[in-house]
């Protein structure tokens, strides 16, 4: 039988004031982002990257070519690799065909990314196939319309549908907190996407207006937390969209280290969504430890 998301949902306290979440954030920042902005940190965030394309102008020669770089990282730089590389369903079998570097998983968007607006069949279809054809790992999207109207059962429906679709393959379920709008949305969101079954909840796709803010890192992973207090399950996290600087990196683990702790400050965890973001990572890096102001573009 289904659960009925409504009943979970009256267990929680969901309200919560933007204004006083905009001030956590503010302390969270001010007090612990500069102890934490290291050499050691900034490799630890490298390891933590989602390396990703998705374009419209993707090709599989662009699947091969991140696999390839991915694959030599290990002999050019004395670091941890990313974690996985991000494509689009199509593109899992050419990851699957060329990815050797060890421990980096393959991860697909799925469920008709990035609007998720389609037939629930054709969205767990396509988690399905992705995972058939060797992802490890699926991030979707939850019905945003469906969730801005009040239909919370229909998302919760949907979520679930596609975690059993994506059999033994990792389920990140995407809010895409910028199109919610409010704290005490994004609260409700992560709650919901949690008792659906995500295995990490991510904020964003990188494919609207307002992507990855702290405030809705701050609230997700205050939720991921409380998620675990409660059902002694610990879901992961993942911030994506318009991160790409050192100090976006910094910031965001940050609010990781402050309501999550060091048991999810590693891969299996936390992650970042990134199309931009790992070779910026390498050129601080480089410059911190050798003094040199030089632009590395690896990836
Ligand atoms: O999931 C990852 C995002 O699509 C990446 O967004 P970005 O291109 O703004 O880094």
């Amino acid at each position: 039988m289904k659960k009925n998301i409504l009943e979970i949902l009256k267990t929680y306290n969901l309200e919560l004031n933007d204004q006083e979440v905009a001030n956590q954030v503010k302390e969270i920042i001010a007090s612990d982002y500069d102890s934490l902005y290291s050499v050691e940190n900034l490799k630890k965030n490298f390891s933590l990257i989602d390396l990703t394309t998705l374009n419209s102008t993707d090709t599989h020669e662009r699947a091969k070519s991140f696999a390839d770089n991915v694959n030599n990282f290990r002999n050019d730089f004395d670091m941890p690799n990313v974690a996985a590389i991000c494509v689009y369903p199509y593109q899992v079998p050419t990851l699957n065909e060329n990815l050797k570097a060890e421990g980096v998983n393959i991860a697909s968007v799925a469920g008709v990314f990035p609007s998720s607006q389609s037939y629930i069949e054709v969205k767990a279809l396509e988690c399905k196939m992705a995972v058939e054809k060797g992802a490890d790992e699926i991030d979707i999207v939850i019905s945003i319309g469906a969730f801005l109207a009040g239909d919370y059962q229909t998302v919760f429906n949907e979520i679930v549908a596609q975690k059993e679709a994506c059999g033994k393959g990792h389920l990140k379920v995407i809010l895409e907190t910028g199109e919610l709008k409010t704290a005490t949305n994004i609260r409700t969101a992560s709650i919901l996407a949690m008792e659906a079954g995500a295995d990490f909840i991510k904020t964003s796709t990188g494919k609207v207006p307002v992507n990855a803010t702290l405030e809705a890192a701050h609230i997700m992973t205050q939720a991921i937390a409380e998620y675990h207090e409660k059902t002694g399950r610990m879901v992961g996290f993942k911030p994506a969209g318009g991160i790409s600087t050192a100090k976006d990196a910094i910031e965001f683990y940050s609010i990781s280290n402050r309501n999550l702790g060091e048991k999810w400050l590693n891969n299996e965890y936390l992650r970042i969504g990134a199309s931009s973001l790992a070779n910026n990572l390498l050129t601080e890096i480089h410059k911190i430890e050798t003094g040199e102001e030089k632009t590395i573009t690896y990836f």
